[in-house]
């Protein structure tokens, strides 16, 4: 992938000028590409759905329920399939106000929006097309490959909050009343996640913090060829759990236990939670953290998505991400050794964004 000097194509020239053009992936649609720049083209089996591609139910979770109801069900969901749909959850006005600004901040102007466009997200608050992590697809090498999408990623927490004064002015109370409500909602989810391991409510908060408030504001533009570009590769989240607001596009991705990708098609109104890999070493395995992607369903219709990351507050050198001590007994002995926040970004870095980064604190048990 990626050519090489032997085509005469150059990818590093190419991505160089991709990001000078400081326009991102909708700059590129708009000047009215009719095929996919060489730098986005994904190989071969790394987009291609696979032949049995199916379409997966979700199960719901609807907080209108009894707690005594909903309590089973996240504990069953977050077993199972790692995912949750969540019904009845009382924010329907800021998802809907995000989404818009998410969508009003991507359609800008060039001029507006290039000002804040960076070729690599580093700070509080980055736009960017954030390429895809080398060691992350089975067969992409050292040359970038871009994802058919432009990411606004804001850091809101842990506190002090960092400088959010930088949030572009067409979205940011929009997303800063976004961030609000939802820390309400993820402290709900949190609790429900924390009971349903038979630890107690506040033990997760308590162990952890969730307050490592991480927003990645996606724009999957169309695609004149879809089935030829990623809008996300394969990955699992780093987080203790995500959740996921949407439009009505589509294009999500779950993989199943069997190997075969299925999609996640949206359901209006719902709010989807899945697990990160964080929370699935805390739960000594009991929950499961699972590969996900992003296929890119249009070749007329823009996407958008808010992913916020609930990551762990707790992030010095002395604390230490592990499984609860009450979760390890005889029957179910220590998968993982503790470790901190920065060995496991270093491994997710070295090894890739899969599930298998955290192997490397795995304890391996006859
Ligand atoms: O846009 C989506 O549907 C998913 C995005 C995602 O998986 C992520 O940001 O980690
Ligand atoms: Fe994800």
């Amino acid at each position: 992938m990626g050519g090489g000097a032997d085509d005469g194509y150059d990818a590093a020239a190419a991505l160089a000028a991709f990001q000078a053009s400081r326009a991102g992936v909708r700059g590129l649609v708009e000047s009215g590409v009719a095929s996919v720049p060489p730098l986005f083209l994904m190989p071969i089996d790394s987009c291609q759905p696979p032949v049995e591609q199916t379409t997966f139910a979700i199960p719901t979770v609807d907080l209108a329920l009894p707690h005594s109801a909903t309590m089973p069900l996240v504990r069953a969901a977050a077993r199972s399939c790692g995912f949750f749909l969540v019904t009845n959850h009382g924010v329907d006005a800021a998802v809907g106000s995000a989404v818009s600004a998410v969508r009003a901040f991507h359609e800008q102007p060039l001029a507006t929006r290039s000002a804040f466009y960076s070729p690599t997200p580093v700070g509080s608050v980055t736009y960017s097309t954030i390429p895809i992590h080398p060691a992350a697809g089975t067969n992409i090498n050292e040359i970038a490959i871009l994802p058919w999408r432009d990411t606004l990623q804001a850091r809101f927490g842990p506190p002090p909050a960092p400088e959010l004064g930088k949030l572009p002015a067409s979205c940011r109370d929009a997303l800063e009343e976004y961030q609000k409500v939802m820390a309400g909602f993820g402290k709900e989810v949190a609790g429900l996640l924390s009971e349903a391991l038979g630890v107690g409510a506040g033990r997760v908060e308590s162990a952890m913090g969730v307050e490592g408030w991480m927003m990645a504001c996606h724009y999957y533009p169309p695609c004149p060829e879809p089935s030829r570009v990623t809008g996300g590769i394969e990955h699992t989240d780093p987080s203790l759990f995500t959740v996921l607001a949407q439009d009505a596009v589509g294009g999500l991705q779950v993989r199943l236990r069997d190997g075969r990708w299925a999609d996640v098609p949206p359901v209006p109104g719902a709010l989807l939670v899945n697990i990160g890999d964080v929370l699935k070493v805390v739960s000594n395995d009991e929950y499961t953290s699972v590969e996900h992607r992003v296929a890119i369903k249009s070749s007329q219709d823009a996407r958008v998505s808010i992913a916020l990351f609930f990551n762990p507050a707790k992030r010095g050198d002395s604390d230490l991400l592990g499984p609860l001590p009450e979760l390890v007994t005889t029957g179910s002995p220590q998968r993982y050794r503790a470790f901190t926040l920065t060995e496991f970004m270093k491994s997710r870095k070295d090894i890739g964004h899969g599930v298998s980064s955290i192997d490397r604190f795995r304890i391996a048990h006859e």
